[in-house]
Order: C-alpha cells, then sequence, then structure tokens
C-alpha cells in the first residue's frame, strides 16, 4: 500500500519540510529502484569483511539520492554508507546533514530475501530532525519528525508497553566473524533469553528492525557493529514513537558509537543493556 498525499499533506509544516519532502519522495523512488533489482542478477563485492557486502545498486541508489540533494541544497553536508566506505569522512557538523543508508540489508538484497529498506535521516545543529525508512518490498513508508509523530503509511505508530520477560527482542550480527566476537554476540543472545524474553530475531536490516519496534511488533532492539547511517532515521521515529534509543553503556544515544539500545521504556532498555557484554567495533568517526 501505498502512503497517500493527503496522509502526508495532513502533517504538513515544519522548519524542515522542504527538506522531509524531499526525502518522502526519494525513497520512493529508490524503493522502485531496489524492488525491481532484488530478483536480478547483481555484482556484488565485499568491504570489510567477507559478509560485509555492497552491490551496483547500493551505489546507484546511494548516488542517485545524493546528486539530487547536493543541486537542491549545495550548502547542506552528507554522510552515506557507500562514500564512507570510500573513505569519506563520518563527521557531524551543526550543518544541515543528511545521513543516507541506500539499501539496509544489501544481504538480505543479495540473497533476493525481501527485507530491504532505504534509510534517510536528517540533522541540523546536531540534532537529528526526521527520519525516512522506506520498506521496498513490503512498500510501507516509516516517517518521523522531531516533535510531530512518527507513521507508517499515515498511521500513527505507537509502542506497545510490555516488559522484558514477555518481550520480542530483535538484535543484527554485525559484520564481524571471528571467534571472539561470534561468542559474545551469541552469550549476548544466550543472555537475553535467559531473562525470559519470548524470543530474539535476526531480520538482516537494523532500520527495518527498529520500525518494527516502533509500530509496537516487537519491544526492544540491541546491537553493536551496526553505524550510524542505519541508526539515524530510526531513532527519529522510535522517539517519536514514544520510544528510548540510548548507547549500550546505559548513557544517551552516541550516534557514532557502532552500538545501541532501543526499547519502549528506558526501564527496559536499561535491563537490556545491562545484560550486554560490548562488543568493540569502534567510532564511525575515528575511521
Ligand atoms: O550494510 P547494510 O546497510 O545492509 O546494513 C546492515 C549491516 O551490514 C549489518 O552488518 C548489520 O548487522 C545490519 O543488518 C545492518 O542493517
Ligand atoms: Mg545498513
Ligand atoms: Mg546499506
Amino acid at each position: 500500500m501505498k502512503p497517500s498525499g493527503e496522509d502526508r499533506a495532513a502533517r504538513a509544516g515544519g522548519p524542515w519540510e522542504e527538506c522531509f519532502e524531499a526525502a518522502v519522495q526519494l525513497a520512493l523512488r529508490a524503493g522502485q529502484i531496489i524492488r525491481k533489482a532484488l530478483s536480478e542478477e547483481k555484482r556484488v563485492s565485499t568491504k570489510t569483511s567477507a559478509v560485509d557486502l555492497v552491490t551496483e545498486t547500493d551505489q546507484a541508489v546511494e548516488a542517485l539520492i545524493l546528486s539530487e540533494l547536493q543541486e537542491r541544497f549545495p550548502s547542506h553536508r552528507f554522510i552515506a554508507e557507500e562514500a564512507a566506505a570510500a573513505g569519506a569522512k563520518c563527521v557531524l557538523t551543526p550543518s544541515p546533514t543528511w545521513i543516507v543508508d541506500p539499501i539496509d540489508g544489501t544481504c538480505n538484497f543479495v540473497h533476493r530475501f525481501p527485507t530491504v529498506a532505504v534509510s534517510i535521516g536528517f540533522a541540523v545543529n546536531q540534532e537529528l530532525e526526521f527520519g525516512v525508512i522506506y520498506h521496498c518490498t513490503e512498500e510501507r513508508l516509516y516517517t518521523g519528525q522531531r516533535g510531530r509523530g512518527a507513521f507508517c503509511n499515515g498511521q500513527q505508530l505507537q509502542f506497545r508497553e510490555t516488559d522484558l520477560s514477555k518481550a520480542l527482542v530483535l538484535t543484527e550480527i554485525g559484520p564481524r566473524r571471528d571467534p571472539a566476537t561470534l561468542k559474545l554476540f551469541l552469550s549476548n543472545m544466550e543472555r537475553l533469553l535467559r531473562t525470559g524474553a519470548h524470543g530474539v530475531r535476526v531480520i538482516g536490516s537494523s532500520t527495518l528492525a527498529l520500525c518494527h519496534l516502533a509500530s509496537g511488533a516487537a519491544d526492544a532492539y540491541y546491537q553493536f557493529g551496526l553505524h550510524c547511517w542505519d541508526l539515524a532515521a530510526a531513532t527519529v521515529i522510535i522517539r517519536e514513537a514514544g520510544g528510548i534509543v540510548m548507547d549500550t553503556s546505559g548513557g544517551p544515544l552516541d550516534l557514532m558509537a557502532c552500538r545501541v539500545v532501543a526499547a519502549g521504556t528506558r526501564e527496559m532498555a536499561t535491563l537490556v543493556a545491562q545484560a550486554l557484554q560490548t562488543i568493540n567495533y569502534g567510532r564511525d568517526d575515528e575511521r
């Protein structure tokens, strides 16, 4: 189902509305490209590990999004996954900054597993202003604007209240597969299951996992090994749905720290954070 124009128009207004609408239109266009390419042959390359994949579609979609935004907003700055992989610095300044993941779920995309999204976040004065995440195969447009709520195809999103012993917890593996990392990853999953959580799920897309939390389809998320472009848009959507996003230390979210805990309440997020052993993936702004 496509988001209806009148739904979005109903929320018109806000200081960055022109940028928000540009992000929505670009996410929908990118989603069409990704949806078409999902079933086609792909040229697959690797980045930081044999399981950290990138395709020509990741590159093409990122080029489309960035070229259109740079033309419309030449004074703005950009942080994007594939540009960062090519050596661009991830520095969040007070300038209006776009934070883009052209395909979130590239490993899924390569395998034609239909859990794939495009994620476009936007920050000003180092404060996240809005996020747009488009589930390309289910045609679900998730949006969040600071102080203006979170929506999926025009339907307002709200966290479901629950406690950890009844929670469905989502996480992601991250790109490292060395024995020590795998041991910690599996140990953290075991620790969460020992709390009595109903289940733990890994779906291959951190942005869509966080959207599931915001829509009440899951209750908590944690990850070591994601990036600022996985987190930016989803953080606004989670917050605007009434949820909490924090650092795995229990402190405030650090967008560049490559780690996160999210839940409907600070109490739940803190319980998850306290159960975790840290896996050090470094920082996006120190690469
Ligand atoms: O590279 P993309 O943009 O597909 O992002 C995924 C990361 O690659 C995974 O390591 C990570 O574990 C998450 O699955 C994340 O969504
Ligand atoms: Mg990603
Ligand atoms: Mg990506």
